[in-house]
C-alpha cells in the first residue's frame, strides 16, 4: 500500500506514544535539554524472562525518542530506516528508566540519532544508533 493511501489520522493509536490505544506504551515525551526524554516503568506484561523487560519493548522506547525528537525539533515526521540496539543490562520488571533520544548529525533527508535507556543509577542499560528519513 503507498503511504498516501494510508490512514493519515490516527496517530492517536501509536503503540508508543498513543493516548487512546489500549495496549500501547502511552509515553509521554518532552524536549529537556538537547534530548527527547521519556520516562517508563515496566510491568509484568511487558517481560520476556525472569521479571526482565522485553528487549523489543527495550528497542520500541528507543525508536520513539529518537523519532519524536525529530519530531518535535524539527516539526516533520521522519521513517526508522535503521536501528541497531546494544543491550548493556536487564532492565528489571517494577524498574523506572529514562529513555533519551537526539540527533547527532544530518545529511539531506536522513537524520542519523543516538538513544539512551538510563538506570536510576547513572549506568545505561541499553543505547541506540538509527538512521531516520524524512517523509517528503
Ligand atoms: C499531523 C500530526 C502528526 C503527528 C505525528 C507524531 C509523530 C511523533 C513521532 C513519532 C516517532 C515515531 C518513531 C518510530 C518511527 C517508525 O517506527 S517508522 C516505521 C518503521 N520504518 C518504516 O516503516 C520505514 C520503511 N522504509 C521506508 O519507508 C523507506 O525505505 C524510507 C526509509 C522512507 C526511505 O525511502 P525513500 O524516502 O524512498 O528514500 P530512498 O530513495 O530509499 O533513499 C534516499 C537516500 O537515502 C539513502 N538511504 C536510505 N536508507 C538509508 C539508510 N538506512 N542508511 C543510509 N542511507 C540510507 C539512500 O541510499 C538514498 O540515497 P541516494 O540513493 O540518493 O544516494
Amino acid at each position: 500500500m503507498e503511504r498516501d493511501q494510508r490512514v493519515k489520522n490516527d496517530n492517536s493509536w501509536c503503540f508508543a506514544c498513543g493516548e487512546e490505544n489500549p495496549i500501547g506504551l502511552k509515553l509521554k515525551m518532552s524536549i529537556q535539554g538537547e534530548c527527547c526524554t521519556a520516562y517508563f516503568t515496566p510491568q509484568k506484561e511487558h517481560q520476556s524472562y525472569d521479571g526482565n523487560m522485553h528487549g523489543g519493548l527495550i528497542s520500541t522506547l528507543l525508536d520513539e525518542v529518537m523519532g519524536n525528537y525529530v519530531y518535535q525539533v524539527e516539526h516533520r515526521k521522519a521513517y526508522t530506516a535503521k536501528i541497531e540496539i546494544r543491550f548493556r543490562q536487564p532492565v528489571l520488571i517494577g524498574e523506572t528508566i529514562k529513555a533519551e533520544g537526539k540527533a547527532v548529525s544530518q545529511h539531506g533527508r536522513l537524520r542519523t540519532m543516538e538513544g539512551k535507556i538510563w538506570k536510576k543509577d547513572g549506568t545505561i542499560a541499553a543505547e541506540a544508533t538509527a538512521s531516520m528519513m524524512l517523509e517528503t
